[in-house]
């Protein structure tokens, strides 16, 4: 089933702890401009995004949110203490003709440096699949732990993911996963978690690398090493950086 369009949540109400700076981390400098507004310019630039829905944090006055990013409709919504209450406060605030059976994608502020086409993938593919996420593979071992410092397993080279965002999913579907999960008090770190806890299981969409979530004041310098190469041949526009 092709899909023309796509809304996206972005949920941006977090507080940037382990980033350490003295603001949230999606309003730090990156390139001379907040984080946050490389990451939604770059979504308001992609096709097959309908509109936003950005979701601040109570009372934020970091950033003044406008009603357009370009032709892009950009709303807003208040988020919560944990981020899935925040993204579940996203999915409610989408304008009424986002149906429960319309696919959403949800996008971290924090990743400013997604590649339009692969979300353009994502959106092909994971719709087909009745919901995926873009993700990279790891190059490292990975060790699941038993709780205490010592390894329990260890991954196969084939079963080693990084999840990324954005991530997609059925209006309807993602807000039941997520209430169901809420009242389970089970801690959710991304929305395909809940998906998997309600049966779901949601295609993985290899995304570039390059798309990282700054986390960290390491993660700011990289993300501006990764921009700087995206930029076009001098000409100050977004080039069709391979991101490789
Ligand atoms: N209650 C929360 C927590 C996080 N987020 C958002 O979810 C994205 C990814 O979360 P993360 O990188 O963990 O951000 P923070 O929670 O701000 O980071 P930290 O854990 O270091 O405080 C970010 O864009 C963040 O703003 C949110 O909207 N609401
Ligand atoms: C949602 C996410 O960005 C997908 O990669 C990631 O799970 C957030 O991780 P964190 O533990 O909140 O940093």
């Amino acid at each position: 089933m092709a899909i023309e369009r796509s809304w996206c949540v972005v949920p941006a109400a977090g507080r940037g702890a382990r980033f350490g700076a003295d603001r949230p981390k999606q309003y730090v400098a990156l390139a001379g401009r907040p984080l946050i507004e490389w990451t939604l310019d770059r979504l308001a630039a992609t096709p097959c995004i309908a509109g936003i829905v950005v979701v601040l944090a109570a009372g934020d006055t970091g950033w003044r949110a406008r009603e357009r990013i370009g032709d892009t409709p950009l709303l807003t919504a208040t988020g919560a203490g944990e981020r899935s209450g925040s993204v579940l406060a996203g999915l409610r605030a989408l304008p009424r003709e986002v149906g429960d059976d319309a696919f959403v994608l949800v996008h971290d502020a924090a990743r400013p440096c997604v590649r339009s086409d692969d979300i353009a993938r994502l959106v092909e593919h994971g719709a087909a699949a009745g919901g995926g996420l873009l993700a990279a593979p790891v190059r490292d071992t990975l060790k699941r732990a038993d709780g205490e410092t010592r390894v329990a397993a260890t991954e196969p080279r084939e079963a080693r993911w990084r999840a990324l965002t954005p991530q997609l999913f059925r209006r309807g579907e993602l807000v039941a996963a997520l209430e169901r999960a809420q009242a389970e008090g089970i801690t959710i770190t991304d929305e395909s978690m809940a998906m998997e806890r309600a049966g779901h299981r949601p295609l993985l969409v290899e995304g570039a690398e390059s798309n990282i979530k700054v986390t960290t004041p390491a993660d700011l310098a990289l993300a501006e090493y990764l921009l700087s190469r995206e930029w076009g041949m001098g000409n100050g526009e977004w080039g069709m950086g391979n991101g490789e």
